[in-house]
């Protein structure tokens, strides 16, 4: 059985509509008119016990909705959603025992105390044995040196070092799943390869499923095997990274080292050569699709400009998923 299932879920939100004039605004009072807008459509998936999913999807896609359903926060508009067989928004109250949660900006440590302390009080509430506390604890410190924030205040630490010690906490209870939201935002690259380190460790050690919301594709990338693609409330995509790569990547991509001064000429070759040539600007020249054109035909329309290298890249998550949000695809029926 899955640990997570959602099926044909929907959230519909309520935008209250604006009256004209003052007598509109009386009328209002006595009968108010919302128009009803729907944020998550339709969706459906299955997650494993264990795995390291990441939904994904451009602003306002649904993604947040879709999380606060999960955590039972919302309750679906239409549908049926079972997280480790608790109905979340029902059930609320066991529910929450049984997963973990980081959002951001919201913490669940206590500003003044230790984290050690504070870790020690979420070991109380969720009535950890001291085996689990311990090991747990000892795995933060070996694999990511929280050791040294333990007994510091929360409010002495650094935004990434919080973030360090909510992410562990939220492990603490052993739960069945763990939502993050946005975990990397505003850190530096040292901080983000730490706290990806640790959700990797926690995932694939104790075995806990993971599901991560994120704009960063180096967290999706490095974590999620898995990836569930969010647009305008639709799930347009769900499967491996490496499908999404191939399905929605467009194959190999020449990339084309040119002189500074010589990449919009490039550029214009390109899109003059070929109305639909997929092309865009790389640092150190222009890239374009090998599907679109040759080798050969490349080299003879760019070359006058003064190639210095062309090479096969493989196109990154980062750029399919530019691509994509430019773009975009068919919507499911
Ligand atoms: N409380 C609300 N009332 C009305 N509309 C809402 C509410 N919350 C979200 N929406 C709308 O629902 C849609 C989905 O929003 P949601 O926050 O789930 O998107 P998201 O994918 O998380 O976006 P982002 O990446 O920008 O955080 C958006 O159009 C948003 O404006």
């Amino acid at each position: 059985m899955p640990l997570i299932e959602a099926t044909q879920l929907c959230r519909d939100y309520q935008i209250p509509q604006p009256a004209q004039g003052w007598a509109g605004q009386l009328a209002r009072l006595w009968r108010p008119r919302h128009e009803v807008r729907r944020s998550v459509d339709r969706i459906d998936f299955r997650i494993e016990r264990g795995e390291c999913v990441g939904l994904i999807g451009p602003n306002g896609a649904g993604k947040s909705t879709t999380i606060k359903m999960l955590t039972g926060i919302l309750a679906p508009s239409s549908g049926s959603l079972r997280v480790a067989q608790f109905d979340p928004h029902r059930q609320r109250h066991e529910y929450v025992q049984r997963i973990g949660v980081v959002f951001g900006q919201r913490s669940q440590l206590w500003w003044d105390l230790p984290v050690r302390d504070a870790y020690r009080i979420l070991q109380a509430i969720y009535a950890v044995p001291q085996a689990t506390f311990d090991a747990r604890v000892a795995l933060f410190e070996s694999r990511v040196g929280l050791g040294e924030l333990l007994a510091r205040p929360v409010r002495t630490l650094s935004l990434g070092q919080r973030m360090l010690c909510e992410i562990a906490a939220a492990f603490l209870h052993a739960p069945d799943v763990v939502f993050l939201d946005e975990p990397t935002i505003g850190l530096d690259i040292e901080m983000k390869a730490k706290i990806r380190e640790l959700i990797a460790t926690l995932n694939r050690e104790a075995g806990t499923t993971v599901l991560i919301t994120s704009h960063d594709v180096g967290d999706i990338d490095r974590l999620c095997a898995r990836i569930l693609l969010i647009d305008h409330g639709r799930l347009r995509f769900d499967g491996t990274l490496e499908a999404f790569k191939r399905e929605m990547g467009s194959g190999q991509w020449w990339q084309v080292q040119l002189p500074a001064p010589q990449h919009e000429a490039a550029l214009a070759l390109l899109a003059a050569h070929h109305p639909h040539l997929a092309a865009r600007r790389h640092p150190r020249g222009v890239e374009a699709a090998q599907s679109h054109i040759g080798f050969a035909e490349l080299v003879a329309l760019l070359g006058p400009l003064g190639v210095e290298s062309v090479l096969a890249v493989e196109p990154d998550l980062e750029s399919i998923l530019h691509d994509y949000y430019r773009h975009g695809r068919g919507v499911p029926a």
